[in-house]
């Protein structure tokens, strides 16, 4: 990034494995200097971001569909999956067809998957459970709930570990397998006001965390260590370097025209259900248009 040191910007960060990669590319190049990085849970940075707190960050694609007007999406970034994503599950006691009229868990840390295991579970396997809103602890919302819906470094750790009784189901893969199309589970938006305002700071931040992916993308190896010695220092357990290697081949930042294709059927399947606002067409980012100025 060449002039961000002056145009500094609130970038929000997600505090998850997921965004890793992101995070070691910023420190590789540099810009993680330029930025003010703002590291939070998705559903803390969608509130800030949308309170005019940050000005730039990751959000989830339901957050984002309920707000488009507001905001202006990042093109070219996103985090999706093409089929397993290993960090967003449907984590079961029960086979998924038993359960109807059964509790499901749901986590408050998450907004797309919620909201994609919904569908799943009720469309695609044809099963009305009970869902109840917890906050993210799989074992306590496993207390009551006969299944639960997580994501992130808890959800990842419990792929690569299955707890006895338990069987993970890869919402990602299920999607794929239901659509045949990857999934997008955030996107990088800015809000608009910010956007319209200075224009150049946004591109240079895009440029810069385009940047970051590409230079992860360019050394895996390392990226994975670094994210093994952070999940180290978390709460994310022991989650070694092979298993984020996989999880980082899984993980897709980009956002080209098949996730575009893939946000346009999510939204449709929304609106469809009334979780978030007509006409879908308004609120797909279907082109990524550069910004004025
Ligand atoms: C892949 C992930 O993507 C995400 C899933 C989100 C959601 O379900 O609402 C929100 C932001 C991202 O963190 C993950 O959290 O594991």
């Amino acid at each position: 990034m060449t002039a961000c040191g002056t145009l500094t910007a609130r970038l929000g960060d997600i505090s998850f494995l997921n965004c890793a990669p992101i995070r070691w590319g910023l420190a590789d190049s540099g810009a993680v200097h330029d930025v003010d990085l703002v590291s939070a849970a998705p559903e803390r940075l969608a509130a800030r971001l949308l309170s005019g707190d940050l000005d730039i960050s990751p959000i989830s694609l339901v957050r984002y569909l309920r707000h488009a007007d507001d905001l202006y999406v990042l093109p070219g970034l996103g985090i999706s999956s093409d089929g397993p994503v290993r960090s967003c599950h449907i984590v079961s006691r029960d086979p998924l067809e038993d359960l109807d009229g059964r509790e499901v868990a749901l986590s408050d840390a998450s907004r797309s998957t919620t909201l994609l295991a919904r569908m799943l579970l009720e469309d695609a396997i044809g099963v009305r459970p009970v869902y109840r809103t917890l906050r993210q602890d799989v074992e306590g919302m496993l207390k009551t709930a006969r299944a639960a819906v997580v994501i992130g470094d808890d959800a990842l750790r419990l792929q690569a570990d299955v707890p006895r009784g338990l069987t993970v189901h890869d919402t990602g893969a299920m999607w794929r397998n239901w659509t045949g199309l990857p999934m997008v589970f955030a996107v990088w938006a800015a809000r608009r006001e910010f956007a319209q305002a200075r224009p150049d700071v946004v591109r240079e931040v895009r440029a810069a965390l385009l940047d970051a992916v590409g230079r992860a993308r360019s050394h895996p190896e390392e990226v994975a260590a670094a994210a093994a010695r952070e999940a180290r220092s978390g709460r994310a357990g022991a989650l070694g370097t092979p298993v984020l290697l996989d999880y980082y081949r899984a993980l897709d930042y980009s956002l080209g025209e098949r996730q575009l294709a893939a946000i346009q059927e999510f939204a449709a399947r929304a609106a469809a259900r009334g979780e978030v606002p007509g006409p879908v067409s308004a609120r797909v980012p279907v082109h990524a248009p550069a910004l004025g100025g």
